[in-house]
């Protein structure tokens, strides 16, 4: 098995990258996706997060609030250390599930967007960073996803930096072009960093 971990800041292109590294055959653990199963109701996410907070963080039908939750963790680093703690460990040992499941002949990719936060970074083969300017990263978050750009700021200022991924990745792909540009660079370095080291069958 080829092991890579993908990571990169809030709206970078991580999820865009991660489904074209899936055509090209890679499975891919996503950690987002992960927690957000672990938060549905009856799952020891949303309930490890409700023992931790308090009932404050539930909609009215039992569900988690995630823009109360998020305004209370992404102004609060203390707080945003009492939702890691909770969660983090589920998320790990149910990737560590799915990774097992891939096969030895996989080329797994987990998408981790906190892969240098949590220190994980060393456990991959290769580590592929996304990159893209903070200012069109700002403008996505406000656009598309309805958040202030104070908000969206506050997001940015709770991971770590371009330069601090960038100091542990294996490759940098930039995202400052066309979601196309972003495709052909994926391209270009799996058939120069991935293809060659695939066993080609027999
Ligand atoms: C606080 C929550 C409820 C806000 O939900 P919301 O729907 O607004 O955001 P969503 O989950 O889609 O996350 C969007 C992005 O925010 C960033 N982010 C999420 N959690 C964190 C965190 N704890 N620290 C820093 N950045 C984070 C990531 O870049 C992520 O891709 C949610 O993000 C959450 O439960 N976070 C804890 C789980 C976590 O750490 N996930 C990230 C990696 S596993
Ligand atoms: N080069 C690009 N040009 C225009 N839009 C782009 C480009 N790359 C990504 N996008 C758009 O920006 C948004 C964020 O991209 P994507 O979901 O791939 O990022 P992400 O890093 O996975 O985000 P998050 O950390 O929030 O999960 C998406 O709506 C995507 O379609």
């Amino acid at each position: 098995m080829l092991t890579i971990g993908l990571t990169g800041g809030i709206a970078s292109g991580k999820s865009t990258v991660a489904r074209r590294l899936a055509e090209r055959g890679a499975t891919v653990v996503d950690a987002d996706a992960i927690a957000r199963a672990l938060q549905e109701p009856g799952e020891p996410g949303l309930e490890g997060i409700v023992a931790e907070f308090g009932p404050g963080v539930l909609t009215p039908e039992g569900r988690l609030d995630r823009p109360a939750l998020g305004a209370l963790v992404f102004a609060d680093p203390a707080a945003r250390a009492r939702l890691n703690a909770v969660i983090h460990p589920l998320v790990r040992a149910e990737a560590e599930r799915l990774a097992a499941a891939a096969g030895e002949d996989a080329v797994l990719v987990e998408d981790i967007p906190l892969l240098v936060e949590t220190g994980r970074h060393d456990r991959f083969d290769l580590v592929l960073v996304v990159q893209a300017p903070e200012e069109e990263r700002v403008r996505r978050m406000v656009e598309d996803r309805g958040m202030t750009a104070g908000d969206a700021r506050a997001r940015i200022a709770a991971q770590a930096t371009d330069a601090e991924r960038a100091a542990v990745a294996t490759a940098v792909l930039v995202n400052d072009g066309t979601p196309q540009r972003l495709r052909e660079r994926v391209d270009a370095w799996w058939d120069a960093e991935v293809a060659p080291r695939r066993r080609t069958p027999a």
